[in-house]
């Protein structure tokens, strides 16, 4: 059975009950084993707050949240037969609009992908979020294999594609839109491509651009993006509106978290609408700090460029008396470039990211390591990231909290703040001149183009987004699970955000290379000792 066009049959359980689906993804598959798999497929077409209410494989208090990466799937009360296995699906248009007409794929016909053994992704394939596992494990979650598909669900003639990017900029946008282009017109003969300028406030006060392969030929050379980009903004109302006044039918958005959760009211506006409109999310980050998804485009371009920095403040406090460097990396919530731009140096001596608290001062404080380093080679390197330590500056430095057009929160800059705290704790000591040499690269690591690695990965994100959207799926969003692309709900990479895990192996890694204080336990070390001593006190004190 064709998954991809079958929404009619998992829209009722009565429907279901007559309608047994074929799906089977092993060749041990028992009755028993379709029945499950038919309740958790039927799950992915209903709306997501009554899937877990009526899985009756599940507990009731199985919330998505359960279902992420790190908070691994429990799947209680299981049958002997069951084998765990959840699909996490993506809408298809055909769930609001079930008379849609669909069309063989023109790759049919595709010299290029002529030779390709499988031109078409089974219906069938599905991605595995979890892959290690152990010999009785459930299954887990999984998702659609994203590419093309047997049928689509749009004429190449008729199709008014748009591309909009918002949020900050990030390595690799410029491929994006520039393979989205090429996509649409090599793969399906699509040629009426509209480019949405700046962000999403330009569906409704901007005059769009027309994009052509000619146009974007070399835009992926570039660093930001062609289109250019802005916070805030979001009106879905009249975005959906000035969708529908173009005659637009696929929708390309490109950006972070914030983007993607405007990609998913747009969805839904569309739904309610009952518009044939495809709307494709292209997860974008350049802090990587999207759930699920192997990583997000840019981050390598981000962490080899992180590169030139740190290696300038290594040779700078290598020339130096007490040389010492600090290179600030973005990352808001997450560490992922300070933590393998660290790695991947060798130069660094301390690493500081938002997800693990440090302090300065007393024993294990970094005051205490940066003197030891002085003392052992003359010089060191700290990285830190942007979100890094913002409880300690907060608690110095007077100020309103902040946001930005889109309602984030605007960061306290830690990087001069560490470099001066430094200073002065160093002045004051007898002996001991520090030379400091503070360096701000973000915005330099923001705006150069994609490298190789990430243009080829751009293209893939590209190419599947099309792929998905010619196919009929909308309110999706792409990315690579386990180094296979996959149509993921929007939902899935918008719930919460990917952050560096501090009891993984790659932080164990990181902390090993450069030997600095795990700040973790000396904290716990701290508040232990300190609850101690309060203890004591009181007891003095009730004497
Ligand atoms: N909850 C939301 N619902 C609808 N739209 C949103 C929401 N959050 C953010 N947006 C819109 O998405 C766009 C981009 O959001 P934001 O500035 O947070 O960047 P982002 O996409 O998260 O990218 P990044 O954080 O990587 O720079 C803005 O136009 C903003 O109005
Ligand atoms: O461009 P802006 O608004 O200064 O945004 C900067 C922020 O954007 C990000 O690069 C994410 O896109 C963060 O790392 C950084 O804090
Ligand atoms: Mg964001």
């Amino acid at each position: 059975m064709d998954l991809s066009s079958s929404s009619s049959v998992y829209t009722s359980f009565s429907s279901l009950s007559k309608t047994p689906p074929s799906f089977s993804l092993s060749s041990s598959s028992s009755s028993s084993r379709q029945n499950s798999l038919q309740l958790l497929l039927l799950r992915s077409h209903l709306p997501q707050r009554a899937l877990f209410l009526r899985n009756p494989i599940l507990p009731p208090p199985f919330s998505r949240q359960n279902r992420l990466p790190l908070a691994p799937v429990r799947v209680s009360n299981q049958s002997e037969n069951d084998d765990g296995f959840l699909l996490e699906d993506v809408p298809h248009l055909t769930n609001f609009l079930p008379n849609l007409p669909s069309y063989p794929n023109p790759l049919q016909t595709s010299q290029a992908y002529s030779i390709v053994k499988n031109t078409f992704v089974s219906p069938e394939d599905v991605v595995a979020q979890t892959i290690v596992v152990q010999k009785n494990s459930p299954r887990g979650v999984h998702f659609r294999r994203a590419g093309p598909r047997e049928k689509v669900y749009f004429k190449a003639e008729e199709v008014r594609a748009c591309i909009v990017t918002c949020g900050g900029l990030c390595p690799g946008i410029n491929t994006v839109i520039r393979e989205i282009v090429f996509g649409l017109k090599n793969m399906y003969g699509v040629e009426d491509i509209l480019g949405i300028e700046e962000g999403y406030k330009g569906f409704y006060s901007k005059n769009t651009m027309r994009l052509t392969p000619k146009v974007v030929s070399d835009i992926h050379k570039l660093g930001g993006t062609f289109l250019r980009t802005s916070r805030g903004g979001h009106d879905t109302h009249k975005i959906v509106d000035n969708i529908e006044d173009r005659g637009i039918n696929q929708v390309y958005i490109i950006g972070g978290d914030g983007t993607q959760k405007g990609a998913a009211r747009i969805y839904e506006e569309v739904e309610k609408r009952r518009l044939q409109v495809a709307v494709a999310g292209i997860p974008k980050t350049i802090d990587n700090d999207i759930a699920v998804i192997d990583k997000s485009f840019g981050f390598d371009t981000a962490v080899e460029e992180a590169q030139r920095a740190i290696n300038a403040a290594h040779v700078e406090v290598n020339s130096v008396e007490n040389g010492i460097g600090i290179v600030k990396l973005m990352g808001r919530y997450s560490g992922f470039i300070a933590m393998n731009a660290t790695l991947a140096s060798r130069d660094v001596d301390c690493c500081l990211i938002p997800e693990s608290p440090f302090y300065l001062e007393g024993r294990g404080g970094i005051f205490e390591f940066i003197e030891q380093r002085l003392k052992e080679n003359g010089h060191l390197v700290i990285v830190v990231a942007e979100g890094a330590g913002q409880e300690c500056v907060a608690s110095e430095v007077n100020t309103v909290d902040e946001k930005d057009a889109s309602g984030n929160k605007l960061l306290l800059d830690v990087g001069p703040w560490l470099s001066n705290k430094i200073k002065d704790h160093f002045t004051k000591l007898p002996k001991m001149v520090v030379n400091m040499k503070y360096i701000d690269p973000t915005y330099m690591i923001r705006a150069i183009p994609s490298n190789a690695s990430d243009n080829i990965y751009c293209t893939l994100l590209a190419h599947s987004a099309v792929h998905g959207a010619m196919a009929g799926y909308s309110g999706f969003t792409v990315g690579p699970v386990n180094s296979k692309h996959a149509y993921l709900p929007i939902a899935c990479v918008t719930e919460r955000p990917n952050t560096v895990q501090l009891t993984g192996r790659m932080w164990a890694r990181l902390l090993e290379s450069t030997n600095q204080p795990s700040f973790v336990s000396s904290d716990q070390q701290r508040v232990e000792k300190e609850m101690v001593e309060d203890t004591n006190k009181m007891n003095i004190t009730s004497i």
